[in-house]
Parts: C-alpha cells; sequence; structure tokens
C-alpha cells in the first residue's frame, strides 16, 4: 500500500497514477467515453517555504489535498506527481466539464487563507486542463496536453 501512496498527503503517488491512469485510458478508448486530465501547480511554493518554513509547506501541502478531495467524485484519480505539482483523471468527463471542476478546484485554494502550523497563508494554484481524451492519445500526450495549458496559466498568472 505504502508504495503506491504518497507518504505526507496519501494520496496516489506519481507511479500508481501511471498505472490507474493507463487503465483509465484503455477504458475510456474501449468504450467511447470521455476523460480528461488537470495538472495543478501551486504557485511561488518555494516562497512559501522560505517564509514559514518546510514543516508549514508540508501542512499546506497536506490541506491542500483535503480541500481538493471536496471536489472530486470516487472515482476521479487523485496523485501527488512531484514536489509541488498534482495530477487530476477525470473519468466520464470531457474538457468543457473538466474546466467546471477545475474552476470548483480554484475556489477552494484561491483567495482563500489555509492556517498552517499557527500562520495565515494564502495559497494559489494554476491549474492545466488537457484536451478530452481521443482515439490517439495516450497518457504523455494528456499530460503535454495539461501542461501546454498549465504553461499559459502560470504565464497569466504572472502578467495580471
Ligand atoms: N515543504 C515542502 N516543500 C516541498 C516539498 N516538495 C517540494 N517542495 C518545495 O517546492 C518548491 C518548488 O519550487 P519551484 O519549483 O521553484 O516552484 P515555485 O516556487 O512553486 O514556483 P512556480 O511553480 O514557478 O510558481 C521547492 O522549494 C521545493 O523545496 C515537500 O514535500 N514539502
Amino acid at each position: 500500500m505504502a508504495a503506491s501512496t504518497d507518504f505526507l498527503t496519501g494520496i496516489y503517488n506519481r507511479r500508481q497514477f501511471s498505472e490507474l491512469a493507463e487503465t483509465e485510458i484503455d477504458r475510456s478508448t474501449r468504450y467511447g467515453t470521455p476523460l480528461t486530465l488537470l495538472i495543478f501547480d501551486l504557485d511561488l511554493f518555494k516562497e512559501i517555504n522560505d517564509k514559514y518554513g518546510h514543516a508549514a509547506g508540508d501542512e499546506v501541502l497536506k490541506e491542500f489535498v483535503e480541500r481538493i478531495k471536496t471536489c472530486l467524485r470516487p472515482y476521479d484519480v487523485f496523485a501527488r506527481i512531484g514536489g509541488e505539482e498534482f495530477a487530476l483523471l477525470l473519468p466520464n468527463t470531457d474538457a468543457t466539464n473538466a474546466k467546471g471542476v477545475a474552476n470548483r478546484c480554484l475556489k477552494v485554494i484561491n483567495g482563500q487563507v489555509l492556517s498552517c502550523n499557527g500562520h495565515n497563508i494564502n495559497l494559489t494554484t494554476s491549474i492545466g486542463v488537457s484536451k478530452t481524451i481521443h482515439e490517439t492519445s495516450t497518457l504523455d500526450s494528456l499530460l503535454v496536453s495539461a501542461d501546454q495549458n498549465l504553461y499559459k496559466a502560470k504565464k497569466w498568472a504572472e502578467i495580471k
């Protein structure tokens, strides 16, 4: 069990995410059901660590995960795929509906104050939404598609 989950947040780790995602992509391709991938990247997380300390940074990661979980359905696949990077696979969801999920997730993070280790911390996340799966999609192509939109979201956050 431990090998499939992230020790800090308890959600799936990158390896388990890849396995589950491959299964969902196969299912979706076989039955012609939509599927969309979201990537989350916490903004300026290094600054949070530098300002409040690594232990508070850890609490922020845990609180982030708990808040995002409130936006999910039981069969959505949520994973920590990097230090401050998360992936969310949404079965039976096209890109339009996935944007709705992404906006719900933004509402529980951006503009909210997180109380972590006695500090009130303003956290924001950027989200990239992939294209809806199609016949030739692979996990890699969905990750690339979500990453391109994440990059645009980050750019937008910088110039605002
Ligand atoms: N507290 C804590 N910090 C972590 C963990 N894993 C990664 N980090 C930190 O996350 C930070 C990521 O920094 P960057 O990659 O520069 O990204 P960023 O500061 O979020 O900047 P942008 O992504 O460009 O908005 C680094 O300071 C890492 O040390 C962890 O498990 N706990």
